[in-house]
């Protein structure tokens, strides 16, 4: 098995219009081709007798021993790809010792999703971190943060790439703008005047700047990550303003079209963190020999998003399970292969044809 099997699996298994959801990405979707397209332009240059009888893939996040350089990057409404949701991913990830990040737009609370992480995995307290939009009223965002502070969530990130709604061809054309009903946004739940947790009830707002960062930053201790920033200059200005974090994501090309795959952003954005904070980077990872080729260009760990969603969708729990195996796998089978006695072994040495380049096919 490999991750496309789970695309497959998941195509055959969803309602097509939730498939497209998933699938898709906004516009012509040229920078979700590009994301793929050019981790497979990266050519791995391995070194050989290096001794390397086994390989160490665990990476230390926030003081908490993951054991993959792999977290779920935030994804919506989980409870429209298996009735179980995101209790269903929380348990995997918990099983695995994977970072989960849990999205303000999940389809069962944030309180919930932490304990299933907990019960899944006793006494290993298992990392889940809140992924949230900043919203333009300040109280439903402190409220926000509250909710995932007390649910006991271990670090905050905030998706800065969303000014507005990106624009989804395929959602239009397939009209699906909303939830069926019996699902809801429940991190929403009740947070204003007693509202059920519409999607809409989501705002992205133009009007949001460096200062309503720092307000958030003022107002908590967690750490806090930002998602999204694709501009090694903006990667600075965040360091400025106290980030603890950084996720190099371009919204697996869902927001705007046609910018670079994260994985050409990379060796710029490694430059100007300096390795001052973790910088993590999803987009197109499908393979063990693409985690090696982001840790190698800096990354400190990489992110997925629609594959996690493949496992759910194909078979729940179970699903998610097996794909975080097929990583773990083939990312040490990789590492072999490059003679790497572990992810401390990766450097930019170790890859060919890295390049700043968008890319698209
Ligand atoms: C179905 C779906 C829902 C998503 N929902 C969110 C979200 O609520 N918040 C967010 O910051 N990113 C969201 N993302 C983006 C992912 O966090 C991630 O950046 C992206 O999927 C990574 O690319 P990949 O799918 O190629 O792995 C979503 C992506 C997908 C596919
Ligand atoms: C206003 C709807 C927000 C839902 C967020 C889901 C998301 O980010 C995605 O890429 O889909």
């Amino acid at each position: 098995m490999n991750l496309r099997e789970f695309e497959s699996a998941a195509r055959e298994l969803l309602d097509p219009v939730h498939y497209d959801y998933v699938a898709g990405g906004a516009d012509d979707e040229v920078t979700v081709r590009a994301n793929e397209a050019a981790f497979a332009r990266i050519a791995l240059l391995p070194r050989v007798l290096r001794g390397a009888a086994s390989r160490e893939s665990g990476v230390t996040l926030f003081g908490h021993r993951a054991s993959l350089p792999v977290v779920l990057s935030p994804t919506a409404f989980h409870r429209l790809f298996h009735k179980e949701g995101e209790v269903a991913t929380a348990r995997a990830a918990a099983r695995a010792g994977v970072v989960m990040i849990t999205g303000m737009a999940s389809t069962v609370a944030v309180a919930d999703v932490v304990e299933a992480a907990r019960a899944a995995a006793p006494g290993r307290d298992p990392a889940v971190w809140f992924q949230l939009y900043l919203q333009p009223a300040p109280g439903v965002t402190e409220a926000l943060v509250r909710r995932a502070t007390e649910a006991g969530c271990a670090a905050l990130v905030v998706t800065v790439d969303s000014p507005v709604l990106g624009a989804h061809t395929r959602n239009a054309r397939n009209g699906f703008h909303d939830l069926p009903d019996g699902l809801a946004c429940e991190n929403l739940r009740d947070l204003l005047d007693g509202e059920p947790g519409h999607v809409r009830q989501i705002a992205m707002s133009p009007t949001l700047d460096w200062d309503d960062l720092d307000r958030l930053r003022a107002s908590t201790s967690l750490p806090l990550l930002l998602k999204g920033v694709l501009h090694p200059d903006d990667a600075r200005i965040a360091l400025d303003h106290g980030v603890d974090g950084l996720l190099l994501s371009n919204h697996g090309g869902r927001q705007l079209d046609t910018v670079p795959a994260t994985i050409d952003l990379l060796p710029e954005i490694a430059a100007a963190v300096a390795g001052r904070v973790p910088l993590l980077l999803d987009g197109g990872v499908r393979r063990g020999t693409d985690i090696v080729k982001a840790l190698a260009l800096g990354a400190t760990a990489v992110g997925i998003g629609r594959p996690a969603v493949w496992g759910l969708a194909a078979d729940g729990e179970n699903g998610v399970t097996r794909v975080l195996d097929i990583l773990r796998r083939e990312l040490d089978h990789t590492l072999a292969l490059c003679g790497a006695t572990g992810i401390a072994d990766l450097t930019p040495a170790l890859v060919r044809n890295a390049t700043a380049s968008a890319g698209p096919r």
